[in-house]
């Protein structure tokens, strides 16, 4: 019953996509009150793309992984010091094509050599395996930028 759907409004449950005539039949076989009580107990954590309990540990042990990657269970964040302002802002360009590759994009900040990267999808207010990819093409792109000298930690 509970799968990914509508966010509801009130964006605390999904609300299954099903026909009106759907919903009108439950409602009158439940009855009111139990048909709101089943809609209402429908919890986001069991949408497929947000991560349950299981899924943040999960994320965990895949960030583990990935080199110089950190995550709380919801984002993965890695930061990275380069020797100047144009090498970060140089990286920075390197970002670009693996995120419109993907079309998924990296929450940056950038403090003169310190540019920190974040990794969620806010679409599902959490991680997802677009995340991972991303995660994994800037490793690689880590690896290849000798010439930036990046030096990155899993934190932020
Ligand atoms: C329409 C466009 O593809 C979406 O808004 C994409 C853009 N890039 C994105 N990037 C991230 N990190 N999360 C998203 O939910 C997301 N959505």
């Amino acid at each position: 019953m509970c799968h990914s759907g509508t966010r509801s409004a009130i964006g605390l449950m999904t609300v299954p996509k099903l026909p009106v005539a759907c919903w009108l039949a439950l409602r009158q076989r439940l009855g009111t009150y139990a048909f709101v009580v089943v809609i209402a107990v429908c919890p986001v954590a069991a949408r497929a793309d947000l991560p349950s309990d299981h899924g943040i540990d999960a994320a965990r042990v895949r960030a583990e992984r990935l080199p110089a990657w950190g995550t709380d269970g919801r984002v993965l964040y890695s930061t990275c010091t380069f020797p100047d302002f144009v090498n970060a802002i140089a990286f920075v360009n390197r970002l670009v094509a693996p995120a419109e590759t993907r079309g998924h994009h990296p929450d940056l900040a950038i403090s003169y050599n310190r540019l920190e990267i974040a990794l969620t999808t806010h679409e599902a207010g959490g991680l997802t395996e677009l995340d991972f990819a991303l995660a994994e093409d800037i490793a690689d792109l880590i690896a290849n930028a000798e010439d930036l000298s990046p030096t990155c930690k899993p934190h932020r």
